[in-house]
C-alpha cells in the first residue's frame, strides 16, 4: 500500500506538479469542511435549543458555507487531477511499450505464461487512472477521519473506539480483495482458452473450416466449459470476498449503535446537550460513510499499486541481452575468409554507413573481447556461418537445434526445408538474434553476431514472416515503414511493392493513400489476409542493400503459382542485393517448386542439419530431400 502511494505520487508529480498542488489543496479543504459542517450543526442545535437566535443564525451560515465548500472543493479538485490521471495512463502505457520492446528478444511474447502476464498488465494498467483519485480521496478521508475522531472524543471519551472499529472493515476489505484476486489469477488459463475459442469461432479466417468439419458445436461446448470453469472460480472468490466485507461492516454497525446509546444516555442524564447528540449522530454516520469509502478506496489503491507492480513483473520477464563471451574460443579468432580474399571496402557505394560511433567490422576480425560493439560489414564477403550452434527455448525440455554447422555463402539464396516443428523458424530467429544460442556462435564474416551493434545489424537485415504485422495506416505507410527514412517516398514504396510482385495497391480505392483497417474515424478499407501479406512482403523489400533477407513462409496465403512468380522475381532482386552488398537471402518454404530454385538447400530434421546442397546434388543423394521432392512432384503430376 505504501509503495502504491509513493509510486502514484511520484508518477503524478512527474506529470504536472502545479495541478497536483491545486488538487491537494482542494482535497485538504474538502477534508476540513466535512467535520466542520457537523461542528457548526452542533452549535446551531444548541443555540436553537437555548433560544439564542443570533448564534443560531451565524451557525446556520457556517453549516451552509462548510457544506458548499465540501462539495465545491471535491468538484474542482476532480477537474485538477483528471488530466493528471489521464497522463498517468499514457505514461504507464508508454512504459509498457518500452519494456515490451526494449529487448532484442521474443521470449516474453512467445511463452504462454509470459503472454498471460503481459495481458494482465495491459488490462490492469488501463485502470491506473483511478489510482490518483483514490489516493487524493483517501488522503482527504484520512484527515476527515482524524478530525472526526477528535470531535467524537470530545463528545464522549468512549467514542474514541468508534474509528478504531473502522479498522476492522478495512482489514476485512483487504482479505476480500485478496480472495477475489486469487480467484481471478486462478482463472486466467481458462479465460485465455475461452477467449481463444471465442475468437476462433467468430473469426472469418476459420469460418469455412469450422463449418465444413462441423466443429462449431464442439468448440462452442469447449468454450462454454472453460468459461463456466473460470466464472465458477471467480464467483467463489467474489462470494468469499462478499462474506469478508459483510462481516467487517457488521462489526462496525454494532459499534455505531453502542456509541449512540452512550451519548443519548448522557443527554438523558443531563451530562450532554442536544447538540452533542446531533454531533454524535452526524459524525458517526459520516464515519460510517467514510469507512465504507475507505474500504473501496483502499481496494482501488491496492489495485493501482498492483498495476504499477505489473510493470516490474513484466520488466523482470523481459530477457536482457547476454554479454558476448569474454574471450573468443581459439578457433573463432582465426580469419574465416579464404586466403586471397580482398579486404572489404568499409562503405560500398549506395550502402548505408555504419551507425555513428560504431566501429565497422572488418572481415575475419575476431569477436570484440574489449566489449566494444562493431558495425556490420558494408558488404558480406564470406557469408554467415553457424558454428556448433545449439539452442533450447527457455523452459523447454531439450534443444531444438543441436551442434549446427552451416555456411550461408555471401550473395546466395538459401532455402530451408524440413517437417513441421523441425526448427526452420527457430533457425531464422537465431539469425535475426531474437534468441541467443546456448552454445556455439553465429559469425557474420567471421565476427560473432553478439559483438555486432544490434541496431546496426538489424538496420542491414529485412524479413517477412508467416505472422506479419497489420499496421492500420495508409497502404503507402504500411509498406514504407519497411525503411523508415523513406517511409513517405512514394517511388521507394512502389519499388518495394514491385519487388514483391504485388499489385495490391492498384486495386485499393485511393491507391497508396487508402487507409487500412477499421481503427480510422472516417472508416478504412478492410483488406484480405493475402492482401495484408502482400503489403508485408512489399515492406520487407523496401531496404536496398540488406546483408540478410529472411522470408519465412511469407507467401503462405498466395497460391503456388503466385509464390513461384514471387521468388522468380525475387531472384532478380537477390542478384541485385548480392551484387550490391553480398547479402544472403534465406527463405523457408514447403513448396519445392520454389525451393529447387535456391543456390543452396538445407534440410533440417532431428534437431540438426540432415542434408545440404543444390537441388541436383540432393536429388542425386537420394535422401530426405529427394523423397520429399518426389512426393510433392508426384502430387502435382
Ligand atoms: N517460443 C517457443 N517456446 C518453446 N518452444 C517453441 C517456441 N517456438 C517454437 N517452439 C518449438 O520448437 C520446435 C521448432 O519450432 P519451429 O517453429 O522452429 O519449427 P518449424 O520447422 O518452423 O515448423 P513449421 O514448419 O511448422 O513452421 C517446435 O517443436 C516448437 O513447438
Amino acid at each position: 500500500m505504501l509503495t502504491a502511494i509513493t509510486g502514484l505520487l511520484r508518477l503524478s508529480w512527474r506529470q504536472d506538479r502545479r495541478k497536483m498542488i491545486v488538487a491537494l489543496a482542494l482535497m485538504a479543504g474538502n477534508a476540513v469542511a466535512v467535520p466542520a459542517a457537523a461542528l457548526a450543526l452542533k452549535h446551531l442545535t444548541n443555540a436553537a435549543a437555548a433560544g439564542d437566535a443570533g448564534t443560531a443564525a451565524w451557525s446556520g451560515v457556517a453549516v451552509t458555507v462548510a457544506a458548499i465548500a465540501a462539495l465545491t472543493c471535491a468538484h474542482f479538485a476532480h477537474i485538477a487531477y483528471f488530466e493528471v490521471s489521464e497522463l498517468n495512463v499514457l505514461s504507464t502505457d508508454e512504459q509498457l511499450i518500452e519494456i515490451s520492446n526494449g529487448t532484442p528478444y521474443l521470449d516474453h511474447h512467445e511463452r504462454p505464461e509470459h503472454a498471460d502476464r503481459m495481458a494482465l498488465a495491459q488490462d490492469e494498467l488501463q485502470r491506473i487512472g483511478e489510482g490518483l483519485q483514490a489516493l487524493l480521496t483517501g488522503g482527504s478521508l484520512a484527515v476527515s477521519l482524524l478530525l472526526t475522531t477528535v470531535l467524537l472524543t470530545l463528545a464522549h471519551p468512549a467514542l474514541v473506539v468508534l474509528p478504531l472499529l473502522a479498522a476492522l472493515p478495512l482489514l476485512a476489505g483487504r482479505r476480500a480483495q485478496a480472495a477475489a484476486d486469487r480467484a481471478r489469477e486462478d482463472s486466467t488459463v481458462d479465460t485465455r482458452q475461452a477467449r481463444h475459442l471465442f475468437e476462433l469461432t467468430t473469426d472469418a479466417a476459420s469460418a469455412k473450416e469450422l463449418r465444413l468439419l462441423g466443429l462449431v458445436g464442439h468448440l462452442q461446448q469447449r468454450y462454454a466449459t472453460h468459461w463456466r470453469r473460470a466464472t465458477a472460480r471467480i464467483w467463489r472468490g467474489e462470494l468469499t470476498a462478499g462474506l469478508w466485507r459483510a462481516a467487517g461492516q457488521a462489526v462496525f454497525a454494532l459499534g455505531y449503535v453502542a456509541a449512540l446509546v452512550l451519548v443519548v444516555r448522557d443527554a438523558v442524564r443531563g451530562r450532554a446537550g442536544v447538540g452533542d447528540v446531533v454531533l454524535a449522530i452526524v459524525l458517526a454516520s459520516q464515519l460510517n460513510q467514510q469507512v465504507a469509502s475507505a474500504v473501496t478506496i483502499t481496494q482501488q489503491l491496492v489495485r493501482s499499486g498492483r498495476s504499477l507492480r505489473r510493470l516490474d513483473e513484466v520488466r523482470a520477464l523481459v530477457p536482457q541481452p547476454t554479454p558476448p563471451p569474454a574471450a573468443p574460443p581459439a578457433e573463432a579468432a582465426a580469419p574465416l575468409a579464404a586466403p586471397g580474399v580482398p579486404a572489404a571496402p568499409l562503405a560500398a557505394p549506395g550502402v548505408p554507413p555504419a551507425a555513428p560511433g560504431v566501429p565497422p567490422a572488418a572481415p575475419g576480425v575476431p569477436p570484440a573481447a574489449s566489449g566494444v560493439l562493431l558495425a556490420p560489414p558494408a558488404r558480406l564477403l564470406e557469408g554467415i556461418r553457424l558454428r556448433q550452434v545449439t539452442f533450447t527455448y527457455p523452459g523447454a525440455a531439450g534443444p531444438v537445434l543441436r551442434d549446427v554447422d552451416l555456411l550461408l555463402p555471401a550473395g546466395s539464396t538459401v532455402a530451408i526445408v524440413g517437417e513441421n516443428g523441425a526448427g526452420k523458424t527457430t533457425l531464422v530467429k537465431l539469425l535475426n538474434r531474437f534468441y541467443e544460442p546456448d552454445r556455439g556462435a553465429i559469425l557474420v564474416d567471421g565476427v560473432d553476431l553478439r559483438d555486432l551493434d544490434l541496431a546496426a545489424w538489424r538496420a542491414r537485415t529485412t524479413a517477412a514472416f508467416q505472422d506479419y504485422a497489420r499496421p492500420e495506416l495508409t497502404a503507402g505507410l504500411a509498406v514504407g515503414i519497411g525503411d523508415l527514412p523513406r517511409a513517405v517516398d512514394d517511388d521507394a514504396v512502389r519499388t518495394g511493392l514491385a519487388r514483391a510482385h504485388s499489385t495490391v495497391v492498384d486495386r485499393l480505392p485511393y491507391g497508396l493513400d487508402t487507409r487500412l483497417g477499421r481503427s480510422h474515424a472516417d472508416g478504412g478499407v478492410d483488406v484480405s489476409g493475402g492482401q495484408w501479406q502482400q503489403l508485408a512482403l512489399g515492406r520487407a523489400m523496401m531496404r536496398d542493400a540488406p546483408l540478410l533477407m529472411v522470408l519465412d513462409e511469407p507467401a503462405s496465403a498466395l497460391d503456388a503459382e503466385a509464390e513461384h512468380r514471387l521468388f522468380e522475381r525475387y531472384a532478380d532482386g537477390a542478384a541485385r542485393v548480392a551484387a550490391d552488398s553480398g547479402g544472403v537471402t534465406v527463405f523457408v518454404s514447403h513448396r519445392f517448386s520454389t525451393v529447387r530454385t535456391a543456390d543452396l538447400i538445407i534440410v533440417i530434421g532431428d534437431g540438426g542439419v540432415r542434408e545440404v546442397g543444390t537441388h541436383d546434388e540432393l536429388i542425386r543423394l537420394d535422401g530426405t530431400y529427394a523423397a520429399l521432392y518426389g512426393t510433392q512432384a508426384a502430387a502435382y503430376r
